[in-house]
């Protein structure tokens, strides 16, 4: 299956690095991105071949993943209007919705939306995919085979809940860097070394995400189990409580799922 990337920033990067772990050829992975600089790093790190504009190589090939920002989608597929023959084309673009998309490529409808997340790079992501009802039975395997490749894959039935799943997942690595970052800042400030700071952020991350992977239990289960009465847990969390950090973080993932809307409606009108 050869796949061609229109765009070959952070998310392109991080989904080809999964896809050549996973024993992916790098001579089926292409890359269009008129960044120099980009394309070089993308050449020297996985071997796939790059060029600055879409040309006849670079649409030979089965599937054509969409990773541009959303606000360079319209234009970066200018190049391919009425070139498609019978190529998947795969968005990952937030907010962006197939209709739209569909509209610039010339109405072709042979387009699946999905909603990555970075830790493809490392096989651990997870994705939502919606496909165009046009959209047949092997071209659903084949997107799905990509993604899965790099992660866990779930099929989104309402077009409307791909903005949720960006919220959720999509952004979400970002959550967790960012709390991440705020347990290592503590730590440091409590005195430990950087190393020691970041390797007690991570691995408490770790562990309490694989437990929660691995038990039957809910998480607020999970988290008692930890909150001995009058202990230091305890203290911590009616901290958190006092500033409602669970609803600051319940807005956040709102405000994003709303920006993603926001995109597609502003973008889509074009
Ligand atoms: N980052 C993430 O965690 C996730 C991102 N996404 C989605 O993935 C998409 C890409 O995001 P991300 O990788 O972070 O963004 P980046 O900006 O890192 O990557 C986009 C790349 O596309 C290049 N580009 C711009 N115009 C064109 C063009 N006409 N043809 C080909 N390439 C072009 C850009 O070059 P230049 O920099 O020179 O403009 C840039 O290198 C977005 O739509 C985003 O919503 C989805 C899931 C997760
Ligand atoms: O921040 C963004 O818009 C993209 C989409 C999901 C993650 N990054």
């Amino acid at each position: 299956m050869k796949i061609t990337f229109i765009g070959g920033g952070n998310m392109a990067v991080a989904l080809i690095g999964g896809l050549r772990k996973q024993g992916f050829s790098a001579a089926a992975i292409q890359v269009v991105e008129p960044f120099q600089e980009s394309r070089d790093r993308l050449a020297e790190t996985f071997g796939v071949r790059c060029a600055a504009a879409v040309d006849a190589a670079a649409l030979n090939c089965e599937i054509l993943i969409l990773a541009v920002k959303p606000q360079q989608l319209r234009e970066a597929v200018a190049p391919i209007r009425g070139k498609l023959t019978d190529q998947l084309v795969v968005s990952i673009a937030a907010g962006l919705r197939m209709a739209d998309i569909s509209r610039w490529l010339g109405n072709y409808r042979k387009v699946v939306r999905t909603m990555p997340n970075t830790p493809a790079l490392i096989g651990a992501g997870i994705t939502g995919l919606c496909a165009d009802p046009s959209v047949d039975l092997e071209g659903r395997t084949a997107a799905e085979r990509i993604l899965k490749a790099v992660g866990s894959t779930v099929w989104i039935d309402d077009e409307t809940k791909m903005d949720a799943v960006t919220a959720v997942s999509g952004s979400g690595p970002a959550y967790v860097f960012y709390f991440l970052e705020a347990m290592e800042a503590a730590a440091l400030n409590l005195g430990f070394a950087p190393g020691s700071a970041r390797q007690l952020a991570v691995e408490t991350f770790l562990g309490a995400a694989r437990l929660a992977e691995q038990s039957s239990e809910s998480i607020s289960t999970l988290r008692e189990r930890v909150t001995s009465k009058g202990g230091t847990t305890e203290a911590a969390l009616l901290s958190f409580g006092a500033n409602d950090i669970a609803g600051a973080i319940e807005q956040g993932i709102l405000a994003a799922e709303a920006r993603g809307r926001e995109l597609g409606d502003m973008l889509g009108k074009d």
